[in-house]
Parts: structure tokens; sequence; C-alpha cells
């Protein structure tokens, strides 16, 4: 099967602070591709340069350099018109579920944004539009009218991943979707997450610090440091056996696997 998504040597750099001072290459050549249906995991410290190379395949920055090929046509280089069209494909959803959202803007509005914004928004089919994501995502239609602030961090969440579900993606770029939420409630977004791809056929790139969650949920990891990848393949074999020191180092930092709480 042809690949959903190939990322060929990008690079992102950041202007230095001072005049004059050298940029700093937060992605340095980095290359991977996701299938349909297919969860890559981007792992690695903090301040490797995940979430730089999620804003650069999401097109929320230009790429200093290299490819980033959607169904075969490269983002990289598109002007925004024609970005225009390709957005609503690739969604991102983000670690901070309240951030996410406008805090005056009730669910029914936040779900139906997307559709407003992209001009697909139609009075007569729309409300049962938003019922239907909310069904999706597995929260009460009651919820609707309520305020962000008047439902709980894991509850936004789901409005969060509704509202991109709202634009018929293809693709889900999620930042760390779970760790800001109570590990109480982790397992059942991760659960929802797990199922949508099956239903929908979505593809996931996953960025996480949490060994423990991609061991879970990701079919094939790439494990990045300093800007670059160091090591990838299939999850399940480079958990069995890292060929690179510094997987290993991250995988002996983990506790014990697998929480009971997630579904098999
Ligand atoms: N807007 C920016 N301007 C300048 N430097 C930046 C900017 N965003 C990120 N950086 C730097 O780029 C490097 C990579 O950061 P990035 O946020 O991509 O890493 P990360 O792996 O996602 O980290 P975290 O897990 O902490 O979010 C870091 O050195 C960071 O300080």
């Amino acid at each position: 099967m042809t690949a959903l998504l190939e990322v060929r040597d990008l690079t992102v750099r950041y202007a230095g602070r001072r005049r004059r001072a050298e940029p700093l290459v937060a992605v340095d050549g980095v290359s991977f591709e996701i299938k349909a249906g297919e969860t890559l995991a981007l792992v690695g410290e903090s301040g490797c340069g995940k979430s730089s190379t999620a804003a650069a395949v999401l097109r929320l920055r230009r790429p200093d350099g290299g490819e980033v090929r959607f169904g075969g046509v490269d983002l990289a280089t598109l002007d925004e018109s024609a970005l225009r069209g390709l957005r609503p494909a690739l969604q991102p959803v983000f670690q901070d579920p309240y951030g996410s959202l406008s805090p005056r803007l009730r669910i029914r509005a936040a779900i139906a944004e997307p559709l407003r914004v992209q001009g697909r928004w139609d009075p007569a089919t729309g409300p049962a539009r938003v019922a239907e994501l909310l069904d999706l995502v597995q929260l009460d239609r009651s919820l609707a009218g309520r305020l962000p602030h008047e439902l709980s961090g894991g509850q936004c969440q789901r409005v969060g991943i509704a509202r991109a579900l709202a634009s018929e993606p293809r693709l889900l770029v999620l930042d760390e979707p779970v760790s800001a939420l109570d590990p109480s409630i982790r397992a059942g977004v991760i659960n929802l997450l797990t199922r949508l791809q099956a239903d929908l056929g979505l593809a996931y790139l996953f960025i996480s610090h949490d060994l423990r969650l991609v061991r879970h949920l990701a079919h094939r990891m790439a494990v990045m440091r300093q800007g670059r990848i160091v090591e990838s393949g299939d999850t399940a074999e480079i958990c069995a056996m890292p060929s690179s020191a510094y997987t290993r180092a991250l995988l002996d930092a983990v506790p014990p696997f697998p929480p009971s709480h997630f579904r098999k």
C-alpha cells in the first residue's frame, strides 16, 4: 500500500535569539511515512523536535527544507490557497483540552465551527451532524449546550477530537493528546482513539514522551534525538530489541507494561 503521508529530509530551523546568532536546527533531515489506518509514534525527550515536526506536517510552519507529501502532493511548497483544500484532511489534536476550545463558544458551536469555516455548514443537516459527532466520541448529546469550563478535561478532549473529525480527516496529528489529562481518564480517550481508527480507517501521527502509551497504540515508532531520527520501525520489535543505546535508555526508564485498563 502506498503511504498517505511521506516526510522526506524535513528540516525546521528557528532564528537565533540574538542578531547574527546561528539558527537553531530543531528538525534535521527527518524522514518517515504513514499509511492509511496506521499509527506512527514520534517519541523522544523534551526539545528533540517532535512538535516542530508536527507543525511542519500540518503546515502551521513552512519547512525550511525537505518534502511533506500528503496523498502525493508536497505540502511544503504549496501556497495558502492551494493548502486550503487539503487542510481538512489533516487535523490536529493538541495537548491542552481547554486551551484548544474558545471559552465562550458552546460545545455545539465549537464542533460546528470547522464546517462553518470551510463553508460546509448546512443549517438543515448541520445539527444532526453535530449530534452524530458527539455520539462518535461517546459524549452525551445533552452536553451540546454547555460551555467548555462546564466539562471535565477528558470531555473537553473528546470535543477536540469531535471538532477534528468534523472535517472528515484522513490523518490526525495527535500532539501529546492525553498528557494533560488525569491518569484515570487517559485510558478512556486512548481507547476512543483506537476505536475511531478501526471504524474510520484514520492514520495517526502520535506524538508522545510516554512509551507505555506508544507500546499500546502505535504500529510503528520513530525515536528522535536532537532533531534526528535515531531509530525507527515496528513498535513491538523495537521495544523487544532496540538497536540504539538511546532507545534502550528511554525504554529502561519506563515502568512495567501494560496497564490493565487499556482495551486489548
Ligand atoms: N518558536 C520557537 N522559536 C525558537 N525555538 C523553538 C521554537 N519552538 C521550538 N523551539 C526549539 O526547538 C527545539 C525543538 O522543540 P520542539 O518543541 O519541537 O521539541 P519537542 O520534542 O516537541 O519538545 P516538548 O516535548 O518539550 O514539546 C527546542 O530546542 C526548542 O527550544
